[in-house]
Protein backbone atom coordinates (compact mmCIF):
# COMPACT_ATOMS: atom_id res chain seq x y z
CA UNK A 1 0.00 0.00 0.00
CA UNK A 2 0.84 3.59 -0.79
CA UNK A 3 2.44 5.61 1.72
CA UNK A 4 2.38 8.97 -0.32
CA UNK A 5 1.02 10.13 -3.15
CA UNK A 6 2.81 12.61 -5.74
CA UNK A 7 0.37 14.71 -8.58
CA UNK A 8 1.44 14.93 -11.97
CA UNK A 9 -0.33 17.47 -13.60
CA UNK A 10 -0.50 18.12 -17.36
CA UNK A 11 1.55 20.45 -17.84
CA UNK A 12 4.79 18.30 -15.83
CA UNK A 13 3.83 15.25 -17.80
CA UNK A 14 3.86 16.83 -21.09
CA UNK A 15 7.78 18.38 -19.74
CA UNK A 16 8.34 14.80 -18.95
CA UNK A 17 7.21 13.57 -22.43
CA UNK A 18 8.90 16.23 -24.20
CA UNK A 19 12.10 15.32 -22.13
CA UNK A 20 11.79 11.70 -22.98
CA UNK A 21 11.28 12.54 -26.87
CA UNK A 22 14.39 14.68 -26.89
CA UNK A 23 16.61 11.69 -25.21
CA UNK A 24 14.84 9.13 -27.82
CA UNK A 25 16.08 11.24 -30.76
CA UNK A 26 19.46 9.65 -30.16
CA UNK A 27 18.04 5.88 -30.62
CA UNK A 28 15.73 6.17 -33.38
CA UNK A 29 14.40 6.67 -35.79
CA UNK A 30 11.45 4.42 -35.22
CA UNK A 31 9.18 2.21 -37.16
CA UNK A 32 6.44 3.06 -35.02
CA UNK A 33 5.24 3.31 -31.51
CA UNK A 34 3.60 0.54 -29.33
CA UNK A 35 1.55 2.47 -26.47
CA UNK A 36 0.95 0.12 -23.38
CA UNK A 37 -2.76 0.74 -22.85
CA UNK A 38 -4.26 2.95 -21.24
CA UNK A 39 -1.79 4.97 -19.14
CA UNK A 40 1.17 5.10 -22.25
CA UNK A 41 -1.00 5.95 -25.04
CA UNK A 42 -1.06 10.00 -24.35
CA UNK A 43 2.80 10.10 -23.49
CA UNK A 44 3.18 7.78 -26.94
CA UNK A 45 0.76 10.42 -28.78
CA UNK A 46 2.95 13.42 -27.26
CA UNK A 47 6.38 11.41 -28.12
CA UNK A 48 5.35 10.49 -31.45
CA UNK A 49 4.28 13.85 -32.37
CA UNK A 50 8.01 15.08 -31.39
CA UNK A 51 9.42 11.90 -33.30
CA UNK A 52 7.39 12.64 -36.25
CA UNK A 53 6.18 8.84 -36.23
CA UNK A 54 2.98 7.77 -37.48
CA UNK A 55 2.61 4.83 -36.48
CA UNK A 56 0.79 3.49 -33.68
CA UNK A 57 -0.23 -0.01 -32.45
CA UNK A 58 -1.18 -0.80 -28.70
CA UNK A 59 -1.02 -3.90 -26.08
CA UNK A 60 -3.30 -3.90 -23.73
CA UNK A 61 -2.58 -5.46 -20.44
CA UNK A 62 -4.48 -5.39 -17.16
CA UNK A 63 -2.74 -6.00 -14.22
CA UNK A 64 -4.25 -3.58 -11.73
CA UNK A 65 -7.57 -3.29 -10.15
CA UNK A 66 -7.60 0.40 -8.63
CA UNK A 67 -4.18 0.02 -6.06
CA UNK A 68 -4.15 -3.64 -5.90
CA UNK A 69 -2.48 -5.79 -7.94
CA UNK A 70 -3.44 -9.17 -9.50
CA UNK A 71 -2.28 -11.97 -12.43
CA UNK A 72 -1.34 -9.50 -15.41
CA UNK A 73 -3.38 -10.86 -18.53
CA UNK A 74 -2.98 -9.38 -21.91
CA UNK A 75 -6.29 -8.58 -23.76
CA UNK A 76 -4.60 -7.22 -26.97
CA UNK A 77 -1.49 -7.79 -28.60
CA UNK A 78 0.47 -5.02 -30.63
CA UNK A 79 0.17 -7.26 -34.13
CA UNK A 80 2.08 -4.40 -36.27
CA UNK A 81 5.40 -4.53 -33.79
CA UNK A 82 6.50 -8.05 -34.85
CA UNK A 83 8.69 -9.30 -32.38
CA UNK A 84 9.30 -5.47 -31.69
CA UNK A 85 12.54 -4.93 -34.13
CA UNK A 86 12.63 -1.07 -34.67
CA UNK A 87 9.81 -0.10 -32.44
CA UNK A 88 9.43 1.76 -29.30
CA UNK A 89 7.24 0.74 -26.47
CA UNK A 90 5.75 3.36 -24.29
CA UNK A 91 4.55 2.85 -21.00
CA UNK A 92 4.08 5.99 -18.72
CA UNK A 93 5.44 3.74 -15.44
CA UNK A 94 7.02 1.23 -14.15
CA UNK A 95 6.31 -0.39 -10.29
CA UNK A 96 7.06 -3.44 -10.03
CA UNK A 97 8.09 -4.10 -13.60
CA UNK A 98 5.70 -6.89 -14.06
CA UNK A 99 3.96 -5.11 -16.82
CA UNK A 100 7.20 -4.28 -18.92
CA UNK A 101 8.88 -7.59 -18.07
CA UNK A 102 5.90 -9.41 -19.37
CA UNK A 103 5.66 -6.84 -22.62
CA UNK A 104 9.36 -7.11 -23.35
CA UNK A 105 9.25 -10.86 -23.89
CA UNK A 106 6.55 -10.14 -26.67
CA UNK A 107 8.87 -7.82 -27.97
CA UNK A 108 12.48 -8.68 -27.08
CA UNK A 109 13.79 -6.27 -30.03
CA UNK A 110 11.84 -3.27 -28.95
CA UNK A 111 13.35 -0.15 -26.97
CA UNK A 112 11.44 0.08 -23.82
CA UNK A 113 11.16 3.99 -21.91
CA UNK A 114 8.84 4.90 -19.90
CA UNK A 115 8.41 8.77 -18.20
CA UNK A 116 8.48 7.89 -14.43
CA UNK A 117 10.45 4.45 -12.80
CA UNK A 118 10.62 2.84 -9.35
CA UNK A 119 13.22 1.08 -7.92
CA UNK A 120 11.57 -1.97 -8.75
CA UNK A 121 10.65 -1.52 -12.04
CA UNK A 122 14.03 0.80 -12.75
CA UNK A 123 16.14 -2.20 -14.31
CA UNK A 124 13.19 -3.20 -17.12
CA UNK A 125 13.18 0.17 -18.86
CA UNK A 126 16.05 0.89 -21.20
CA UNK A 127 14.92 4.93 -20.43
CA UNK A 128 12.87 6.70 -17.72
CA UNK A 129 12.95 10.53 -17.06
CA UNK A 130 11.58 11.41 -13.21
CA UNK A 131 12.65 8.02 -10.22
CA UNK A 132 9.85 7.88 -8.08
CA UNK A 133 10.14 6.32 -4.38
CA UNK A 134 8.49 2.75 -4.27
CA UNK A 135 6.00 3.38 -1.76
CA UNK A 136 5.18 6.52 -3.38
CA UNK A 137 1.61 6.62 -5.48
CA UNK A 138 1.55 8.30 -8.68
CA UNK A 139 -1.47 10.17 -9.35
CA UNK A 140 -1.64 11.24 -12.94
CA UNK A 141 -3.72 14.20 -14.47
CA UNK A 142 -6.44 11.57 -15.57
CA UNK A 143 -6.84 10.75 -12.44
CA UNK A 144 -7.78 13.67 -10.81
CA UNK A 145 -9.89 16.94 -10.91
CA UNK A 146 -8.77 20.29 -9.25
CA UNK A 147 -10.88 20.07 -5.60
CA UNK A 148 -11.84 23.54 -3.56
CA UNK A 149 -10.05 24.19 -0.14
CA UNK A 150 -11.65 26.48 2.06
CA UNK A 151 -9.59 29.45 3.58
CA UNK A 152 -7.26 29.21 6.90
CA UNK A 153 -9.63 32.10 8.19
CA UNK A 154 -12.93 30.00 7.82
CA UNK A 155 -11.70 27.51 10.18
CA UNK A 156 -12.59 27.58 13.84
CA UNK A 157 -9.30 28.41 15.94
CA UNK A 158 -7.89 25.74 17.83
CA UNK A 159 -7.30 26.55 21.24
CA UNK A 160 -4.39 26.39 23.05
O1 LIG B 1 5.22 -2.10 -13.14
P1 LIG B 1 3.85 -2.54 -12.79
O2 LIG B 1 3.73 -2.92 -11.33
O3 LIG B 1 3.32 -3.63 -13.68
O4 LIG B 1 2.89 -1.27 -12.93
C1 LIG B 1 2.93 -0.38 -13.99
C2 LIG B 1 1.68 -0.43 -14.81
O5 LIG B 1 0.55 -0.15 -13.97
C3 LIG B 1 -0.23 0.88 -14.56
O6 LIG B 1 -1.16 0.36 -15.47
P2 LIG B 1 -2.52 -0.33 -15.00
O7 LIG B 1 -2.32 -1.83 -15.02
O8 LIG B 1 -2.97 0.26 -13.72
O9 LIG B 1 -3.55 -0.01 -16.14
P3 LIG B 1 -3.89 1.34 -16.91
O10 LIG B 1 -2.65 1.77 -17.64
O11 LIG B 1 -4.99 0.93 -17.83
O12 LIG B 1 -4.32 2.36 -15.89
C4 LIG B 1 0.77 1.71 -15.31
O13 LIG B 1 0.12 2.42 -16.36
C5 LIG B 1 1.71 0.67 -15.86
O14 LIG B 1 1.24 0.15 -17.09
N1 LIG C 1 -1.73 5.66 -11.38
C1 LIG C 1 -0.83 4.74 -11.00
N2 LIG C 1 -0.92 3.50 -11.49
C2 LIG C 1 0.02 2.61 -11.07
N3 LIG C 1 0.16 1.31 -11.37
C3 LIG C 1 1.22 0.84 -10.69
N4 LIG C 1 1.78 1.81 -9.96
C4 LIG C 1 1.05 2.92 -10.17
C5 LIG C 1 1.13 4.27 -9.68
O1 LIG C 1 2.00 4.65 -8.88
N5 LIG C 1 0.16 5.14 -10.14
MG1 LIG D 1 -0.75 0.90 -17.57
Amino acid sequence: MATSYATVTWDQLHRDARQLASTLMTRGPFKGIVAITRGGMIPAAIIARELDCRLIDTISVVTYDEEKMGEPSVIKNADAAGDGEGFLIIDDLVDSGVTAQLVRKLMPKAVFACLYAKPSGRPVTDMFVVEVPQDTWVLFPWDTAPLFIPPLASKPAVKA
